[in-house]
């Protein structure tokens, strides 16, 4: 493990402000606990960020005992996204992260094509970074299959049906008859949510969302092992793919899904989803946590704007 009382440099970003710490740490020298994380996390007394972001070699990752084995489609020379939450869960795959995660490998010099795959717990996305600048990125990822579970019910600010829908992590997406943007504004979130732990027994990111309306929908979510962000990359693919389900009865198509973060927009065809949205990268800076378990009261977060 690396001597973590010299400062680690980081840089911050968002996908439609899911934001992300993202931790240079190419040959996967640090011991990311889940105090660690939750403190480089913690809004208050660290960066402050919905996840972090490790990137690393995937062959580094594997010698170093963090994966097991490399993940379907990733070759060990890849780049690959080591996902955390922001309480220091793990997760299999994060939308908005992979191209925030994208968008600075092509800023920091790391990868020099504009397409490439970026490894991921859910297996290997291939990213097409459109367009991108030092602060702003316009990035498409192909997000895999899209898989329909069953049905399932939650607790969500009111009683709501929906479907489960597996996009390399769990989601439980509820489309809700007749429900306005202002009614979805004005659901309370903040009780949480009760959820079937049969149906879902390594948790769910749950979705709530308006009916198709002019080829876009309105979603807010709840994560797993964050709360209420203000997007979700795979939440937006579960939950378009619900709401074409139950538009059409098959859940392939082409959606503009609405979050309060801003806008992405995805396609689904029967080989999988694609998602484009926009990145941001606001800030580079160092932070020193003085013990490997990270103790927020004395940390030092130097940061200067990204741009
Ligand atoms: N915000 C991410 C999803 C992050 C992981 C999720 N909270 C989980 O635990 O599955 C996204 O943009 O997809």
């Amino acid at each position: 493990m690396a001597d973590v009382d010299t400062a680690l440099p980081f840089v911050k970003g968002h996908g439609t402000e899911n934001d992300f710490v993202l931790l240079p740490d190419h040959q996967a020298r640090l011991d990311l606990t889940e105090d660690f994380v939750a403190a480089l996390c913690d809004r208050r007394a660290g960066i402050g960020g919905d996840g972090l972001l490790r990137v690393a070699r995937t062959d580094a990752l594997v010698i170093a005992g963090v994966l097991d084995e490399i993940p379907a489609g990733v070759s060990s020379s890849d780049w690959f996204m080591d996902y955390r939450n922001a309480d220091g869960s793990i997760a299999e795959m994060c939308g908005n992260g992979v191209r925030v995660f994208a968008h600075h490998l092509v800023v920091a010099g790391l990868i020099d094509r504009t397409e490439f795959v970026v490894g991921s717990r859910a297996g290997g996305r291939r990213v097409h970074v459109r367009s991108a600048d030092a602060a702003d990125a316009d990035v498409t990822v192909e997000m895999g299959p899209v898989r329909i579970g069953e049905r399932s019910s939650t607790t969500l600010g009111r009683q709501l049906d929906g479907v489960a829908v597996d996009v390399g992590n769990p989601h439980l997406a509820c489309v809700v008859d007749d429900l306005t943007v202002a009614d979805l504004d004005r659901l309370d979130f903040t009780g949480g949510a009760v959820v079937d732990t049969g149906v879902f027994p390594h948790g769910v990111n749950i979705e709530v969302l308006t009916p198709v309306r002019d080829g876009s929908v309105h979603m807010r979510v709840l994560e797993r092992g964050v709360g209420e962000t203000r997007s979700c990359g795979t939440g937006t693919v579960a939950a378009a793919a619900a709401a074409l389900l139950a538009q059409t009865g098959k859940p392939q198509g082409a959606l503009d899904v609405h979050i309060p973060g801003g806008t992405v927009t995805v396609t689904i065809t029967d080989d999988g989803a694609t998602l484009r949205g926009p990145s941001r990268l606001v800030a580079v800076g160092t932070v020193s946590l003085p013990e490997a378990t990270g103790s927020p009261a004395e940390n030092r977060v130097h940061v200067a704007p990204s741009v």
